[in-house]
């Protein structure tokens, strides 16, 4: 069988926006759009990796709220999940420090304006289908 490794991306809703992240790194990646996130590590909870790397990833400080519907085949033996988070008040705006060179908060108007990564479409359009903005306070 053969072992699944989940990355969480996280769906960061603000003020009815969703913030969405320019990779800058590896090549094959690089210039296309996603949700930020990464690796979850043994033993670590999928909300757990969120936050840290979040922190990591964009300086900020998050919360996961709720797990978005579905399961997003990435290469092997990686899959990705989605939960919508959203920014603890008090927390540093995001900033693209490691893996980004420019982020987005989008509308859901603007959604399609950025060219997704390939894998992330149907992930995308799963939150775009979600109670947008619910759950996630606009301060
Ligand atoms: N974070 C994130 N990764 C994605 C998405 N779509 C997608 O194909 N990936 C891929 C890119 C990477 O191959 C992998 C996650 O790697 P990562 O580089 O973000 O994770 P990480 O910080 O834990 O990685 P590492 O450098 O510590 O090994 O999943 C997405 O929407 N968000």
């Amino acid at each position: 069988m053969t072992e699944r490794i989940v990355v969480v991306g996280a769906a960061v809703l603000h003020g009815g926006r969703l913030l969405a992240a320019r990779r800058s790194a590896p090549a094959e990646l690089a210039g296309r759009w996603e949700l930020p996130g990464g690796k979850v590590e043994p033993g670590e909870a999928p909300e757990g990796a969120l936050v840290r790397e979040l922190r990591e990833e964009l300086g900020v400080e998050s919360q996961a709220l709720a797990r978005v519907p579905g399961e997003f085949p990435l290469k092997a033996p990686y899959t990705l999940h989605v939960w919508t988070a959203r920014l603890v008040p008090g927390s540093p705006d995001p900033e693209p420090l490691q893996d980004h060179d420019e982020l987005r908060w989008l509308t859901p108007d603007e959604l399609w304006d950025v060219e997704w990564l390939d894998q992330d479409v149907a992930a995308v359009m799963e939150v775009a289908r979600g109670p947008w903005g619910d759950g996630a306070p606009d301060d």
